[in-house]
């Protein structure tokens, strides 16, 4: 197993072609950008846990038929900085670190419990975000960074704190149509004053049409919620929008603050911060977008934790929100490479299966109905939702599909009614085995999955002016365990889940986390745009993706 998660991963800076077999539909065509660690070993340091290791972005390009891949690793500061002492000097999220005296390139920014909280790290290797024009890869600190999504050449640093008062945001943000980014994050240095922050980064500088401004700049936070515990804010992976409303769950997953603060001193990592309060309830946040404000009723759940929200909706006066939900937070444990990499089948058996459960919420609570009544009148779902006392309602989940993690839509169907769920199927142990089509009206599935095949986190492609919501193709980076098999873009048609093609390389293709398909109309789109409106620095890059 140390094969596949604790070696250092090679970048393929040349495009190299893929050998395609079947057929790419002659519509798909563009750019499938992940993001992932790549190296948990800096000359003889390694990192802890899998989420530490150094972003390694890599990309698929499809054109007429033919797909091209390429990786390079995210030039970070924190990359930089490892590289140039030859060890980890920067600490990651189960990784505490110690710069060179005298070389530490990271300030310390903390302004409360300050000087002893250094500066997070800029590693981002979760995601890939589209803002404006400009693609960002993400972590889940303050820091995103810029970068050249056809040759993943790495741009400007950006500290969400210049625009936003956030020290931590989601690496999940939402998007509206017209492009405009809905991200959270949680201020835990303000005084005192924990809160969690949701804000918009609009797509346009307001008041122009013009692309090409960072529109960064133009962010606005418009509800800030305060955190339950001053001092333990819940650590959130992602969050829920329908058309209206933005759901928060304040988990009992908890960061502690004052560990936070002692860490460095005490040597010990972030995540030996976090701990899970299984005596505690989970807060269901219902933020109204148009008020901008906090439903006041009182929604709670039983304890559970939450990576990913997998869609959301209104419907009949209630929203529904489905996640991914685990009985506690061993999924964290799992990933220690410690784990991993010995007696793998043993360490890595998941004691809480990630587990599809759809929560209803009553957006208006009768006054007069009795206490203990389910106020769920919704045909469609078993979730329930009881009246108690003092304005509190406890909601129940159903149950859909036990297994499956990775979730991902049709995003057309984001915060809308939708159907169809797709996710990497996980059985017992975190590892990917198959590719999944879960359908949330007639409960069946489709699965796709072959021998020694790891797929990554499916992404779904519409065809063009598609009509059925499957209409398209599901598009996965498939890590072969097998020596003798290259691995391979395997590209699916969403509907009946049958192989139209795939396209193999013969590269040191990574486990990823996420990432985003870009179609080349955005690029021509972008190609139109008059020079002189785009200010950025990399305004001249070419536009079109070289493969
Ligand atoms: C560095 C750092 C963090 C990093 C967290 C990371 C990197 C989480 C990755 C989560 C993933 C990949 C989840 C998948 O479901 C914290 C704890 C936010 C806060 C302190 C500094
Ligand atoms: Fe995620």
């Amino acid at each position: 197993m140390e094969i596949i998660f604790g070696r250092n991963k090679k970048e393929q800076l040349v495009p190299v072609p893929a050998t395609v077999t079947g057929k790419i539909p002659t519509w798909l065509q563009g750019t499938l950008l992940r993001n992932g660690p790549g190296m948990h070993t800096v000359g003889v340091s390694k990192y802890n846990h899998w989420f530490d290791g150094l972003a390694l972005l890599h990309s698929f390009s499809i054109r007429d038929g033919e797909v091209f891949y390429r990786s390079k690793y995210l030039q970070s500061d924190t990359y930089n900085a490892n590289i140039e002492a030859n060890k980890i000097v920067v600490s990651e999220f189960g990784t505490m670190a110690y710069p060179d005296p005298c070389k530490n390139i990271f300030s310390k920014a903390f302004s409360y419990l300050s000087h002893t909280i250094p500066d997070f790290t800029d590693n981002c290797l979760i995601n890939v975000m589209k803002c404006g024009d400009d693609f960002y890869a993400t972590t889940e600190t303050n820091y995103i960074r810029k970068i050249n999504p056809q040759t993943l050449e790495t741009l400007e640093k950006v500290d969400y704190r210049k625009y936003v008062a956030v020290n931590l945001a989601t690496s999940h943000p939402h998007y509206d149509e017209a492009g405009n980014v809905l991200n959270m994050g949680t201020s835990i240095v303000d005084k005192g004053r924990t809160k969690y922050v949701i804000f918009k980064i609009p797509a346009t500088a307001p008041g122009t049409k013009k692309k090409g401004k960072s529109p960064l700049k133009h962010a606005e936070a418009f509800c800030s919620i305060p955190s339950r515990s001053l001092l333990s804010p819940s650590y959130y992976h992602s969050f829920g929008v329908t058309e209206n409303y933005v759901i928060f769950l304040e988990q009992p997953f908890k960061l502690d603050i004052l560990k936070m603060a002692t860490a460095y001193v005490r040597g010990v990592s972030w995540a030996s911060c976090m701990s899970f309060h299984r005596e505690d309830k989970t807060y269901i946040h219902i933020i109204d977008q148009r008020t901008k404000k906090p439903v006041p009723t009182k929604f709670y759940t039983d304890p559970m934790v939450v990576f990913h929200h997998v869609n959301a909706y209104e419907e009949d006066g209630c929203v529904l929100f489905d996640v991914i939900a685990y009985e506690d937070s061993s999924l964290y444990e799992l990933f220690y490479l410690a784990n991993l990499n010995q007696n793998f089948e043993e360490n890595s058996r998941m004691t809480s299966v990630p587990t599809l459960k759809r929560f209803a919420v009553p957006l208006h609570v009768d006054k007069n109905a009795e206490l203990g009544s389910n106020l769920i009148k919704v045909a469609t779902t078993r979730a329930t939702a009881l009246k108690e006392k003092d304005g509190y309602v406890y909601c129940q989940p159903e149950v859909l599909y036990e297994g499956l993690e990775l979730p991902r839509i049709n995003y057309a169907h984001n915060g809308k009614p939708y159907r169809y769920i797709f996710a990497a199927e996980v059985q017992w142990s975190p590892i990917p085995t198959k590719i999944l089509k879960y359908d949330v009206l007639t409960k069946s599935s489709l699965k796709w999955g072959e021998e020694c095949c790891w797929p990554a986190e499916p992404v779904f492609v519409p065809t063009p002016g598609a009509k059925d919501e499957d209409d398209g193709v599901i598009l996965s980076a498939i890590v072969s365990t097998d020596p003798q098999k290259l691995p391979f873009l395997l590209v699916l048609d969403a509907k009946n889940f049958t192989e139209l093609a795939r396209a193999s390389v013969d590269a040191d293709l990574h486990l990823d986390l996420h990432g985003l398909f870009i179609p080349d109309a955005d690029w021509d789109a972008e190609k139109q745009t008059p020079a002189e409106t785009r200010e950025d620095e990399n305004s001249d890059a070419p536009l079109t993706p070289q493969a």
